[in-house]
């Protein structure tokens, strides 16, 4: 209801703003519409239910979710089931959006849907360069009319990206914007769309050169490869022009998936196997994970048949799963996951316990840490599982509980996994980094207070930048000086090892999200002068602070006697 709200007044705002050009009208075809009279939402009888069978229906839902998604109210959610856009009925904002309905969608319409929003979300800057440039003024491109805008990004995405007939797009996209805005619309997006058929068949698209000082030469990538302008920067700095257009390739092209069998009710890779051969789901066993397939297509045949719901298996990356490996879960473990929800890494962890130790799964969202709870107990693996609700910060301050292994999958950019979260790349901001940065650095000084010593802490993030990585590792060292790099070769292959003994995961390289993670190990004995750095620190799992910690370190017979340099 907040979303239909939020539309409303988006709406408004956007008539009031647009000023001059005509307002979002619904025009509605006589002929094309079939009304029941009902009058409002709760009674059949009041509610105005207008069937139009000429717009194409995954061509309406894809403009709709589009402008959900813009305004924050949807997430471009690659892995939805039957069309419906964040549980709700996608129909339904259809009909409270353009005034009418389509009939339902049916699986080639549900892959369209899913194939049209997501790459014209990508190609988002690069669709609103070609829209803008065949404008006839800049003005009529920044003061278009939202919806005009989706239908016009869908068209250039259909002919320019997807290479449909150019034909029928026009058509279609045509009648889209005549029976939803108004017939002028219509003209509009016809004239513009048969503009861009011309260009394309002579091969003279408009495009930007890549010329110019380095500022200059970024903005044009930012527009060839359709990702923000900071991030084209950032990217170039960190891991130079080639590497950084081959990132953005990756993020543009279609994401592939990797499924985890479960193996907490006891499903095996191998029953995984057959079941895809049984949907005809075309299949790669994972190279690096016992329990892991990937899969390109048809991943909405998996959905549809069940397999998620029955907790037969996870979609998880296995860049994710690789993460888990470097924390290493044994049967009979203690282990803290300090921001755990949804529980990718938590579910995975418990079910390599086999029914043994614990796993406290804490986390600061309670509604995500419900699904969780959920999750676990359809995976048959909450007998292992104990959520706590709260933000580790305070959460550390002030509990005795101690592990030997203790994850913290912090809160970061999500810069790693581009290619599946389209919409990602365009909510992110650059302060947001420096924000993250400040929180990764408190849930890390958190986390450290929960390690007993000789246990492990691992860091990890699903972020490529070394800001958000290695260096919040570095300054975390820095100010711990009790904790050392474990280097993670005995826990992943050797392609993920980086030169300082961190896991990696490059998407350009291994063909899958990129994720970071260090493991840290908790020194056991302390040097008399490192001792004395610390103004609050455990010792052998107790909480020296304030007068407890002054009166040991100048009563305590044990550190009195020591001089700077010896084991204590
Ligand atoms: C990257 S996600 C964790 C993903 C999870 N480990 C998984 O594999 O599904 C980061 C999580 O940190 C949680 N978080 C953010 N700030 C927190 C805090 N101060 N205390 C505890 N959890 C926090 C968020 O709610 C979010 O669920």
């Amino acid at each position: 209801m907040a979303q239909v709200l939020s539309l409303h007044v988006f709406f408004s705002a956007e008539r009031h703003k647009v000023g001059p050009s005509k307002p979002l009208k619904r025009i509605h075809n006589p002929k094309t519409s079939l009304s029941t009279h009902r009058k409002g939402p709760q009674s059949p009888m009041r509610k105005t239910q207008k069937l139009n069978l000429q717009v194409s229906p995954h061509r309406a839902v894809s403009a709709v979710r589009l402008m959900r998604i813009e305004m924050g109210g949807a997430f471009a959610d690659l892995l939805n089931e039957k069309g419906k856009g964040s549980g709700d009925n996608e129909m339904g904002y259809v009909e409270r959006t353009l005034g009418f309905r389509t009939k339902n969608l049916d699986d080639r319409d549900l892959r369209l849907v899913t194939d049209i929003v997501g790459g014209t979300i990508r190609w988002r800057r690069y669709l609103d360069y070609l829209i803008g440039s065949l404008c006839h003024d800049d003005k009529a491109f920044r003061n278009m009319e939202p919806l005009l805008l989706q239908i016009l990004r869908i068209g250039f995405y259909e002919i320019v990206k997807l290479d449909m007939p150019s034909y029928a797009v026009v058509d279609e996209n045509v009648r889209l914007a005549k029976v939803s805005l108004r017939p002028g619309a219509g003209n509009m997006v016809n004239g513009i769309l048969r503009k861009l058929v011309l260009l394309k068949e002579s091969n003279s698209l408009p495009l930007p050169k890549l010329e110019g000082d380095d500022r200059t030469q970024a903005r044009a990538l930012a527009i060839l490869y359709s990702h923000p302008v900071w991030m084209v920067r950032r990217w170039t700095k960190h891991l130079g022009q080639e590497k950084a257009i081959k990132m953005m390739a990756w993020n543009n092209d279609d994401p592939s998936f990797s499924l985890r069998a479960n193996s907490g009710k006891g499903v095996t890779r191998a029953d995984l196997v057959m079941q895809f051969n049984m949907l005809k789901v075309p299949h790669e066993l994972s190279l690096h994970l016992d329990h892991f397939v990937r899969v390109k297509t048809g991943l909405q045949s998996i959905i549809q048949a069940g397999l998620l719901k029955q907790g037969l298996c996870a979609v998880q990356d296995e860049s994710a799963g690789l993460i888990v490996s470097v924390v290493d879960p044994q049967p009979g473990d203690s282990i803290i996951d300090c921001c755990a929800a949804p529980g990718g890494k938590t579910l995975y962890m418990a079910s390599q316990m086999h029914g043994q130790g614990m796993l406290y799964a804490i986390d600061i969202n309670k509604g995500r840490l419900r699904i969780l709870k959920e999750t676990a107990k359809l995976h048959q693996v909450d007998g292992v599982i104990t959520t706590i609700p709260s933000d580790l910060r305070t959460f550390a301050e002030s509990c005795q509980l101690k592990s030997d292994k203790v994850l913290l999958d912090a809160p970061c950019s999500g810069l790693g996994v581009l290619s599946k979260r389209a919409d990602l790349r365009w909510n992110r901001r650059l302060e947001d980094l420096e924000e993250l940065e400040k929180l990764q650095e408190e849930l890390l000084d958190a986390a450290s207070i929960l390690v007993k010593p000789g246990g492990v802490l691992v860091y990890s993030t699903c972020s490529i930048d070394p800001e958000e990585n290695e260096e919040r590792v570095d300054a975390f060292l820095l100010r711990h000086p009790e904790f050392h790099i474990d280097p993670v070769d005995r826990y992943v292959p050797p392609g993920f090892v980086t030169k300082r003994g961190f896991y990696s995961s490059d998407p350009v390289k291994h063909s899958m999200d990129g994720a970071f993670a260090a493991r840290l190990i908790r020194t056991l004995s302390l040097k008399h002068n490192e001792l004395w750095k610390y103004g609050d620190l455990d010792v052998l799992g107790v909480r020296m602070v304030g007068p407890l910690w002054q009166w040991t370190m100048s009563n305590a017979s044990d550190f009195k006697n020591t001089s700077p340099g010896d084991a204590i």
